[in-house]
């Protein structure tokens, strides 16, 4: 709740006197504004004549002149205690000079009813209130605290039992929520008023009073008397309810120390008092300068316990009780002073609104048990009467937890869901089982590297090579069930894995040594599975073809079709031999014509730079011929240019022109080159893709014969015996597509042989290339 700043309210009550100083205290009509007209050294109270009249003007909340308690009780505090019994913190305090009638405001008389001060008519009112607010449920506890030197003292302790509680038993505290409050004091419930009376009569019984010298009663202590009030909607089912403190508060005297004339233990009570109420002027000032930002309220235990009435959620009235004679004046200056400047203190009352754990929890209980009530009728309505909302139990969470495997595994289709609890659950095992294969993927990545190279990267390269087959592929790769993997022949398998092995040496010299084995793994990973071999074309532009480091090889012989690369290279040095060979001369043709280009060109632009030297000279010549005649004035003095310089130009043109048109048939060759290297190219690329195309797919009698022949390789151990296939009237499709799988493969380990006899046998043979001339 936002709290409003709210003024001090200040009044100030003169105590009745039939020496009334009306020319030293001036109250206006206004009933607000008292002028103190005072001499400024107290010494010239005697010797007027001498001294010089000042005045002072204190413009307050209402001035209290001869005045009724009941008015006084009216205008000072109804306000507030109406507010308090609202939730709203009150406080109501008396300063003044001892004598000057603040108990009187405060207790009054106990003489007489109509002679009752603040605190019994208080008492009166909130009890009254509370009988008559029948809605809210009221709790009404009072204290009594008494702060004497520095100490406290509950004045209610009597009622406990023990007359006066040990002043070491309390404490000054500060909560958030609770503000400050007094740790140790007892605090005392009343339903009526008189029980109220009694206790505020026992605290007074229990008043610490002393003999002054200037009031034979004089208090020499400050006085809080607090009503903590409590109420409860007794209408609204809610938790919240709401409290509130009420202080009324009359201090010790105000006067100083000079005035008092006190001595021994009079004059500690006067020290304590004076540093408790100069220490209350301070936090005040402290208030009022809005510079500050510290108010020394712990300075003693007064102002520590007035804190929420000085500037905190409090609505806060002071009563400035003085003296009408012209003997107190200086202290009634200084009383009203002190009142100036409490007037200006702000304070922030807001209600205490408190939510009451228990209640809150019981009334959300109830809530639930109303909602669930609902949705079970709900579920009833539309048929599905056995859900269950409670949590969970083991084996649910266990059932689950199975079902998500099974699920992952892919041996269950699909999960029944019949709750939003059984949703959570199922998808907290799923984040689990992520986590879980995070955890594998990152232990595996911390192996050392030499376990990576021939465990992980070895499986990587296995699957991607098996990713970018057909979907035969996925059966030659089982190595359990009806496709078993078969024996393979170990030559082969040896020269894959050398392959393999050279091909990442390969790469490692490329990127440097120490290739991180994660990079290493990624980009063989990658490389396989988007099927992204050096394309042919690179392969042709590099400088050192790879044909050359495999001379004297025999090609590899992989259970399954190799990479395109790898095959490429294969084709190269069998059947793709012939073309490539003339790709490579006409490559070097091409070298060779375009270095001789780059030759004659820069003969070329040098001649021409001679040509244009040339000419720049003759022109130089020309020109200084010209001068000379004009400063002779002869005109048969003209010379001709320089006949060898001109002569030196024209066989330089003739040059020009010359090795112009050698530039022309070069650049012609070399077009020419280039055209039969790209065809050369594109020759070897699409025989390449034929051949690697029809190694694939050979037809069935082909592959028949093929398996006929190198039956020695897998015959026993590949095909099921025909009794031991299941007697299945739909298994015809399966079993055929399972032979020819198995022929497909087993052709493919023998397809380079196949195709070397092929080529020796003169067959498939390429159409012949233009040569370059
Ligand atoms: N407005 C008043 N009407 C009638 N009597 C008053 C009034 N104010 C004070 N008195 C009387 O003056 C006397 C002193 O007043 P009181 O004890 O209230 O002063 P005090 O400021 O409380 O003094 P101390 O600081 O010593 O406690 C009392 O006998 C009281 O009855």
């Amino acid at each position: 709740m936002k709290a409003q700043s709210s003024e001090v309210e200040v009044f100030v009550r003169i105590r009745p006197t039939a020496n009334f100083a009306k020319d030293l205290i001036e109250c206006l009509p206004d009933g607000q504004t008292v002028n103190i007209h005072h001499y400024k050294d107290s010494r010239q109270l005697h010797e007027r004549r001498k001294g010089q009249l000042s005045s002072q003007s204190f413009r307050l909340e209402g001035i209290l002149q001869d005045v009724s308690q009941e008015e006084v009780y009216t205008r000072v505090c109804r306000r507030v205690v109406l507010g308090a019994l609202d939730g709203y913190n009150g406080t109501v305090m008396c300063f003044g000079q001892a004598g000057s009638g603040k108990t009187y405001t405060m207790t009054g008389s106990t003489d007489s009813y109509n002679q009752r001060g603040i605190i019994p008519r208080v008492l009166q009112e909130v009890l009254q209130q509370v009988g008559k607010r029948t809605e809210y449920a009221f709790s009404v506890h009072l204290s009594y605290l008494e702060i004497y030197n520095e100490s406290l003292i509950d004045l209610l302790s009597s009622l406990c039992g023990s007359p006066h509680s040990s002043p070491q038993g309390m404490v000054v505290m500060e909560e958030p929520g609770r503000g400050v409050y007094i740790q140790g004091l007892s605090l005392h419930p009343v339903h009526n008023e008189e029980e109220a009376l009694n206790m505020l009569f026992e605290g007074e019984m229990n008043r610490i009073t002393g003999s002054h010298a200037l009031n034979r009663n004089s208090s020499r202590s400050h006085c809080i008397f607090t009503l903590h009030i409590e109420s409860r909607s007794r209408t609204l089912s809610d938790a919240k309810f709401v409290t509130s403190k009420l202080n009324l508060v009359d201090l010790a005297g105000s006067e100083r120390l000079g005035n008092t004339g006190s001595e021994g233990q009079m004059l500690k009570e006067s020290v304590y008092i004076n540093k408790s109420l100069s220490f209350l002027e301070q936090a005040i000032l402290a208030l009022v300068d809005h510079r500050r930002d510290h108010i020394p309220f712990r300075q003693t235990k007064l102002t520590h316990t007035l804190k929420d009435s000085l500037g905190g959620n409090c609505n806060t009235v002071l009563v400035a009780n003085i003296f009408g004679e012209a003997a107190q004046i200086e202290e009634t200056l200084s009383t009203l002073r002190f009142a100036g400047r409490m007037k200006c203190v702000q304070t922030k009352p807001v209600i205490n609104e408190h939510v009451d754990p228990a209640a809150q929890i019981k009334k959300l209980q109830k809530e639930v048990d109303l909602l669930k009530e609902e949705l079970s009728k709900c579920n009833t309505l539309v048929g599905k009467q056995r859900i269950t909302y409670e949590p969970l139990s083991e084996a649910q969470l266990a059932e689950i937890k199975s079902q998500v495997q099974r699920y992952l595994e892919g041996s269950l289709q699909e999960i029944s869901i019949t709750s939003v609890r059984q949703v959570q659950a199922v998808f907290a095992q799923f984040k689990l089982a992520v986590q879980d294969q995070e955890q594998k993927v990152k232990t595996q990545l911390c192996q050392p590297s030499s376990l990576v190279d021939h465990t992980a990267a070895g499986k990587i390269s296995q699957h991607s090579d098996r990713d970018i087959r057909d979907s035969t592929k996925d059966v030659d790769s089982g190595g359990s069930g009806v496709f078993a993997q078969p024996t393979t022949n170990a030559r082969h398998q040896s020269s894959a894995r050398a392959k393999t092995k050279q091909s990442k040496d390969k790469h490692g010299k490329r990127q440097g040594t120490g290739t991180p084995v994660l990079k290493k793994n990624l980009e063989s990973a990658s490389k396989l599975t988007l099927n992204s071999v050096p394309t042919p074309e690179r392969e042709l532009d590099s400088p050192e073809p790879d044909t050359e480091s495999r001379d004297g090889q025999e090609p590899s012989h992989p259970c399954s079709p190799p990479p395109r690369a790898e095959a490429f290279e294969d084709f190269k040095l069998g059947q793709g031999c012939k073309i490539n060979c003339t790709l490579k001369e006409n490559k070097a043709v091409l070298l060779e014509r375009r270095n001789l280009l780059r030759q004659l060109t820069e003969e070329v632009n040098a001649v021409k730079r001679e040509i244009d030297c040339t000419e720049a000279t003759i022109q130089q010549h020309t020109e200084m011929a010209g001068g000379q005649c004009l400063a002779v004035g002869d005109e048969s003095v003209h010379q001709e240019p320089d006949a060898t310089l001109l002569m030196q130009l024209r066989e330089l043109k003739a040059l020009y022109r010359q090795r112009y048109e050698v530039l022309r048939d070069v650049k012609a060759e070399v077009n020419y080159c280039e055209h039969l290297v790209d065809q050369s190219r594109v020759r070897l690329l699409s025989e390449f893709e034929e051949w690697y195309e029809k190694s694939l797919s050979l037809p069935d009698e082909e592959l028949d014969d093929m398996t006929e022949k190198t039956k020695t390789h897998e015959e026993d151990n590949q095909r099921l015996p025909p009794e031991t296939l299941p007697d299945s009237s739909g298994s015809e499709s399966f079993y055929k597509a399972r032979d020819r799988t198995l022929k497909r493969r087993n052709n493919r380990m023998l397809l380079p042989t196949h195709v070397h006899r092929n080529l020796s046998a003169g067959q498939r043979k390429l159409p012949p290339i233009q040569p370059v001339i």
